[in-house]
């Protein structure tokens, strides 16, 4: 099977540290991996890194078996530091920028608005919308260019109990559908019912890149999670 995405020996110095130092991971297509670590661990700039936001000093990321290009990129659909959208417009417009931006026909952002259970909110300015209202407008404009791998950085921060519960079944979904959904969180019971596998950054490099089961003990993956960055001493950078 061909793998969604590869990090290979991706290091990135940003300031005086290394935010990234080596890191390694490969997700595999049509699952959902969840990317955990410590503030400061480097999740975020490892997802720019394969969003093409920032160049890494050196390794190698490969997105379905081929190098980083404009034309690699296509396949990727991104949600990196906040929804990014813009008060004044409404969600109709966001749709109609974006799409014309990828060259992608406006109803595939209609099919994605809908997917949120953002259709009827379509004419209203972005400012009157909730938090979670902004975030499930940003994954729709993620999934607007129909990617086949999902990077979502902490997606369901600030969203309610029902807003969590949505996105989860969306990941899902996609998975079932074959997109592949690079996700990271800090919300790591929402992690053990979403993912396949997780990996662990800690201070740029990969403590850990496998099944839930080999992280989890006795089924908790909180208490494994504790024990790795425990163990390797990651402090908040
Ligand atoms: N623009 C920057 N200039 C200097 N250092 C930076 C910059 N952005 C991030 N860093 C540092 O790089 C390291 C990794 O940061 P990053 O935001 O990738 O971590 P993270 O795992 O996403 O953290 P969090 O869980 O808090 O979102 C941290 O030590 C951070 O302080």
């Amino acid at each position: 099977m061909v793998e969604a995405l590869r990090i290979t020996g991706v290091s990135k110095r940003l300031g005086r540290n290394p935010a990234l130092d080596g890191a390694e991971l490969t997700v595999r297509s049509g699952e959902v991996y969840g990317l955990l670590g410590p503030n400061g661990a480097g999740k975020t700039t490892l997802m720019k890194s394969i969003a093409g936001l920032l160049r890494p000093d050196s390794g190698e990321i490969t997105v379905f078996g081929r190098p980083l290009s404009e034309d690699a990129r296509r396949e990727i659909g991104t949600l990196i530091e906040g929804p990014g959208v813009w008060p004044h417009l409404n969600a109709r417009e966001h749709i109609r920028v974006h799409a014309r931006l990828r060259g992608v026909p406006e109803e595939w952002g209609w099919q994605a608005l809908r997917s949120l259970g953002m259709a009827d909110l379509a004419k209203r300015r972005v400012s009157a919308y909730s938090l979670g209202m902004r975030w499930r407008l940003g994954i729709a404009l993620a999934l607007l260019a129909r990617p086949r791998l999902l990077v979502l950085d902490e997606p369901t921060n600030g969203l309610d109990p029902v807003g969590v519960r949505d996105i989860r079944e969306l990941l899902r979904n996609l998975a079932s559908a074959g997109v592949t959904t690079l996700v990271s969180s800090h919300q790591l019971d929402q992690v053990a019912r979403t993912c396949d596998r997780v990996g662990v950054l800690v201070a740029g490099s990969m403590a850990y890149d496998g099944p839930l089961d080999g992280l989890a003990v006795d089924g908790d993956l909180e208490t494994g999670f504790f024990n790795l960055v425990t163990r390797t001493d990651a402090g908040v950078r």
